[in-house]
């Protein structure tokens, strides 16, 4: 009845806004997979002054046009006060898990000048959905030039990463977004917690608090010189093993997680400079790894302001807790943010995250972050601590 017309989503396999309280439809999969064959073999028509690219990452001048595509085109705030810059080595580490390919990092170029106006992407990756473990398809980096806007140009390059998805025999894939489309799976809110209060106020990323002076608020937010836990270091090579079996056993009790390996283990968590850091909990006495704390790093450019043009954040990652309280452990990766002069520290409301973001002084951010699985259904929407699954 009534309602929004997705014109596109409407054709696609995902839960429809019509089917919302229909329990007789069964969990799983929507479609069925068609033998590899009888996928469509060439790629969809582009209208006539484009055509598809294959963007290889690895050539330093294709990441550039993508970093220079994302950087001027991406996902914004809700007041177009910012926009993610994600850096061309977090773009390197994104894209190139185990088991990638090539061919599912998909760019549009105008056929005369080969400019780069399009992009979208995907990588493999095993999620669990309740018992049952899917090889899908991770989607992210979508953007079309701000140019080229509302030509319908997206849900081309949905059906294109779809069929080079099928051709992979791979039917499911995850996503998220700001914004809400046949039908969310999870609705989650990210919230913020200051950590250079000055700046933030000076760019207006907040406000200065009623009856709060700017000086009583960079004290509300001081923090330790240093981390407090006994045995707090940076993870190495030689934990793999060990984080693995952590994480694995810590994901295994949300609805929604990653089924990592030793090999994803070492991809997505092992620290990369500027990208993404981790950190562990050694027993003094038993040399145990008890918990674990991680954070990438994704800037936003800040949208015209005289003084500062770059918002460094810190995305809360992976957290695994089982001797030191959570409240703790994440309070020790705000102290080392602190330390590599990070400004900000966002952190979703998923896993066991609503248990210290109020007391650690985390405000909530002003939107939505969807999850959605493609050719998949659930027979109830999960709420946000059943989620254990985070996309950059
Ligand atoms: C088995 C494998 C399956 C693999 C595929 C799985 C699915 C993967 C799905 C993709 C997951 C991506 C995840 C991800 O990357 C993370 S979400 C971030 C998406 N990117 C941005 O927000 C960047 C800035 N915006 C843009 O570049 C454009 O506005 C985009 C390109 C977003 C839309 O370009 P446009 O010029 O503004 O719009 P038209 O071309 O005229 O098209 C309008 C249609 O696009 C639908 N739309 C709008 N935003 C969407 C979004 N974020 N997801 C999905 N659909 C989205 C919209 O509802 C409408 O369809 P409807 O008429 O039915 O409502
Ligand atoms: C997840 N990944 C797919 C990128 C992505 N797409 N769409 C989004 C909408 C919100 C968030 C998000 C997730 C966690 C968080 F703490 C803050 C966020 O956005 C703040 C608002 N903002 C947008 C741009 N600059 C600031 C990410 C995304």
């Amino acid at each position: 009845v009534g309602g929004k017309k997705h014109k596109f989503w409407e054709t696609q396999p995902v839960g429809q806004f019509k089917d919302l309280g229909d329990t007789s439809l069964p969990e799983g999969p929507i479609e069925l997979p068609t033998p590899v064959s009888e996928v469509k073999q060439e790629p969809y028509n582009l209208p006539s002054l484009y055509e598809w690219t294959t963007c290889d990452i690895d050539s330093e001048e294709t990441c550039a046009e993508v970093y220079s595509l994302l950087t001027n085109n991406y996902v914004e705030d809700d007041e177009n006060m910012f926009r993610f810059n994600y850096s061309k080595e977090f773009l390197r580490w994104a894209l190139r898990p185990p088991g990638y390919f090539k061919s599912w990092h998909i760019g549009v170029r105008v056929k005369v000048s080969k400019k780069l106006v399009a992009f979208i992407t995907g990588i493999p990756a095993k999620i669990r959905v309740g018992d049952v473990v899917v090889t899908k398809a991770e989607i992210n980096f979508l953007c079309v030039h701000k140019k080229l806007r509302s030509k319908r140009l997206a849900p081309v390059m949905i059906k294109e990463v779809t069929r080079r998805v099928h051709l992979e025999n791979i039917w499911q894939a995850a996503y998220t977004a700001g914004v809400v489309l046949p039908t969310p799976i999870a609705t989650c809110q990210y919230w913020h917690r200051s950590l250079n209060p000055k700046k933030l106020i000076d760019v207006g990323f907040s406000r200065l608090g009623a009856r709060m002076t700017m000086s009583r608020t960079i004290k509300l937010y001081k923090l330790p010189e240093s981390t407090v836990t006994p045995g707090f270091r940076k993870m190495e090579l030689r934990d793999v093993p060990a984080v693995t079996r952590l994480l694995r056993e810590y994901l295994s009790q949300f609805i929604v997680a990653p089924y990592f390996n030793e090999d994803d283990v070492e991809h997505w968590l092992l620290p990369t400079e500027n990208v993404v850091d981790s950190y562990l909990v050694e027993s003094p006495e038993t040399h145990e790894i008890t918990d674990f704390v991680s954070f990438y790093t994704l800037p936003s450019s800040i949208l015209g302001n005289q003084n500062h043009s770059i918002l460094k954040a810190a995305y809360s990652y992976y957290n695994v807790s089982t001797k030191t309280p959570l409240l703790q452990l994440m309070n020790d990766a705000l102290i080392v943010a602190k330390q590599r002069d990070y400004d900000v520290f966002n952190a979703l409301d998923i896993m066991h995250n609503e248990s210290f973001l109020k007391e650690l002084k985390f405000g909530p951010g002003d939107g939505q972050l969807h999850y959605y699985l493609y050719n998949y259904r659930v027979k109830h929407a999960l709420k946000p601590s059943e989620l254990g699954l985070v996309l950059l």
